[in-house]
């Protein structure tokens, strides 16, 4: 990853659309409404159920909490040992549903359990994910209902910078349940207006796809994929792909999709990490914050 406006080949590398700057920006705004809530007697507290001991998954719940506390959000933590069966975890999604001090939760994933099953269990009420089935029906729908947090996160990255959606052509690469499915979606709802073209790695020629945008959107898992040659100059690159590398650290290095030589011809990069990992928190927060403010009485 290179800073914004350095010089790498004789030309000027793109502009970085910094989700952590964002992610701390959205954490000022939130902590206002917030506190405006606890005057009604209001305390928004997330809870999260994690399964097993996956380094990452750990981090992220981590740092989930984390983000919380400096906003004054509870935290409500149920980790549960690797092996722990689908019943087990439903049982704890139902004591969420019945607490009042949660007013939102998320199931991490991966659990190695039936996906569906636990999504279809959470309240939708609390489901700050937005990925339970009748909160995704009211996306299809065009009905306010909680969205997918890494998806908005993308939207409000690019408005955040200025980087203008209507009528842009957005090229999504990935069609997963969590990025690519539902961002087609949000992205072609009349407030966004963009024009979508939602390709996968069965795409037969993914270059000259990717070679239209004004706004690549690379959530496809494959590392590298998206490379200088198939991007428009200028264009707007938003690198959503997460693959663990093992560098012996026990963490992982991240290894994103989009490839370094982006940086030579896209106008904006959103880097990974740093990029639209950051902003996923931030939409989890104003989930979180949301939820709290429709309950409030
Ligand atoms: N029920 C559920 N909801 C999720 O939202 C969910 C999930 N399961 N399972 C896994 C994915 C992944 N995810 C990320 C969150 C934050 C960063 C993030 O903040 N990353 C930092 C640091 C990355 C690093 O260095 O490890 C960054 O990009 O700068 C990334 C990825 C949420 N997920």
């Amino acid at each position: 990853m290179l800073p914004a406006g350095r010089w790498k080949n004789g030309g000027v590398t793109a502009t970085r659309l910094d989700g952590q700057a964002i992610l701390k920006a959205i954490k000022d705004e939130l902590r206002v409404r917030v506190a405006a809530l606890a005057e009604r007697g209001v305390v928004p507290g997330l809870g999260t159920v994690l399964v097993g001991d996956d380094p990452g998954s750990r981090w992220y719940v981590g740092a989930k909490h984390k983000d919380c506390a400096e906003i004054g959000i509870t935290s409500i933590r149920r980790d549960l040992p690797a092996g722990t069966g689908l019943a087990e975890v439903l049982s704890v999604v139902r004591e969420l549903n019945d607490d009042p001090a949660c007013t939102g939760f998320i199931v991490q994933q991966p659990t190695g359990l039936d996906e569906f099953a636990i999504l279809s269990a959470v309240d939708p009420a609390k489901d700050v994910d937005g990925l339970h089935p009748t909160n995704l029906g009211w996306l299809v729908l065009g009905r306010p209902a909680p969205l997918p947090c890494t998806p908005v996160g993308c939207v409000e990255l690019l408005r955040r910078y200025d980087v203008p959606v209507a009528g842009a052509k957005v090229v999504v690469v990935g069609r997963g349940i969590t990025v690519g499915r539902p961002l087609g979606l949000i992205l072609t709802r009349r407030a966004e207006n963009a024009t979508v073209t939602l390709c996968h790695t069965g795409t037969r020629d993914l270059a000259s796809e990717v070679r239209q945008a004004d706004i690549v959107v690379a959530a496809a898992g494959v590392p590298g994929i998206i490379t200088g040659d198939m991007v428009k100059p200028g264009a707007a690159v938003l690198d959503v792909g997460v693959s663990r590398v093992d560098d012996g650290s026990g963490k992982g290095r991240v290894a994103g999709d989009v490839a370094d030589d982006v940086w030579d011809v896209a106008g904006y990069v959103s880097p990974n990490p740093g990029g639209v990992g950051p902003m996923t928190r931030a939409l989890l927060l104003s989930n979180v914050v949301e939820a709290a403010e429709r309950g409030a009485p």
